[in-house]
């Protein structure tokens, strides 16, 4: 990261709030984003524009009050800082596709796509073009995600922290080397696609013993999500927190035993293993292009 001498707090919502941002890609993490950004209260909603070349992602993003374009360029043009939301092998394409109207001195480049370098990234934009590479979740959508963040070669410190600001306001934030952004996609980008397997296994657990299917599911999630709490409020191990829900020779001891025999723990490992691994092909495959 190249040096720069860093603002303070207050200036940096301001600054926030006076940033265009634009996304390149609409889906699915995008749209969780931009209605992140907006319920988070600092950024309006005609600050966001959004480009995807499928209509009906531009008339989901058009129902939130963002502007909407099929054109790469248009949303460029038009902005700060710029998100991008496209699968990684399509990052290429839409980076070599926008070149001629990036201005490096303007622009900062985010990208949420997985495996992709920022090396790559900076290959395929104008010299000098800052790139900030995150790995965000869907959760953002609630003000819930967990995103880390590395800068690139020519990010300066105002960019970091514009950047991390920006993502605090849809959930925690945090810095760390480039090198572990794979395994992050594994923990946390991916993450949410196991808890809501979990939420859903234990609700059909709920229903075979004779729960309404509403009922399981609402026990289950708000239980997810308070166990979360604890672990993030109290900070302490969660091994502990687990020993204090096992009453000596009661109900939990007995599931987290069954637990146990089917592979519970090392299943996750394997999981987060395989995202991560899954994560370095697709950032591979970007660096040989
Ligand atoms: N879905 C998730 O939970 C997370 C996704 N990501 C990353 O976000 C990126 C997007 O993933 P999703 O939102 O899940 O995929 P998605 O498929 O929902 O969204 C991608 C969007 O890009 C649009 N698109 C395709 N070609 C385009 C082009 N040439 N120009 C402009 N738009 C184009 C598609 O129409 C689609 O709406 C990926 O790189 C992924 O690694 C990162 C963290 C979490
Ligand atoms: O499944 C994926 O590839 C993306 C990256 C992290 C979450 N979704």
């Amino acid at each position: 990261m190249a040096s720069n001498q860093g603002i303070g707090d207050s200036q940096i919502k301001d600054k926030i709030s006076n940033t265009m941002v634009g996304f390149l890609g609409g889906g699915r993490m995008a749209q969780a984003m931009a209605k992140g950004f907006i319920s988070s209260g600092l950024v309006r909603a005609r600050n966001i524009i959004v480009s995807d070349k499928n209509e009906e992602m531009l008339d989901q993003l058009e129902s939130i009050g963002v502007r909407t374009t099929m054109d790469n360029r248009e949303v460029v043009s038009n902005s700060d800082l710029i998100v991008v939301a496209v699968k990684p092998h399509i990052v290429q394409p839409v980076l070599r596709e926008v070149h001629q109207v990036v201005s490096p001195d303007k622009q900062l480049f985010v990208s949420i796509a997985a495996g992709v370098t920022i090396k790559s990234m900076e290959e395929d934009l104008p010299e000098g073009t800052r790139v900030v590479r995150v790995m965000p979740n869907v959760p953002a959508l609630v003000q819930a995600g967990a995103t880390v963040m590395s800068p690139g070669t020519h990010a300066v410190s105002d960019d970091a922290e514009l950047v991390q600001e920006l993502l605090k306001t849809i959930g925690i934030c945090e810095e760390g080397p480039e090198s572990l952004l794979d395994a992050v996609t594994g923990v946390s980008g991916s993450g949410p696609a196991y808890a809501f397997a979990a939420i859903e296994s234990l609700a059909d657990g709920g229903v075979k013993m004779g729960l309404p299917r509403s009922l399981a599911i609402k026990l289950a999630a708000q239980t997810l999500l308070g166990a979360a709490k604890m672990v993030l409020d109290t900070g302490k191990h969660p091994g502990e927190l687990k020993d204090e829900v096992c009453s000596p020779g009661g109900t939990t001891i007995c599931a987290m035993h069954t637990l146990e025999k089917q592979g519970f723990r090392g299943t996750l490992i394997d999981a987060v293993e395989a995202a991560t691994l899954k994560a370095r092909e697709l950032g591979a495959k970007s660096a040989n292009k």
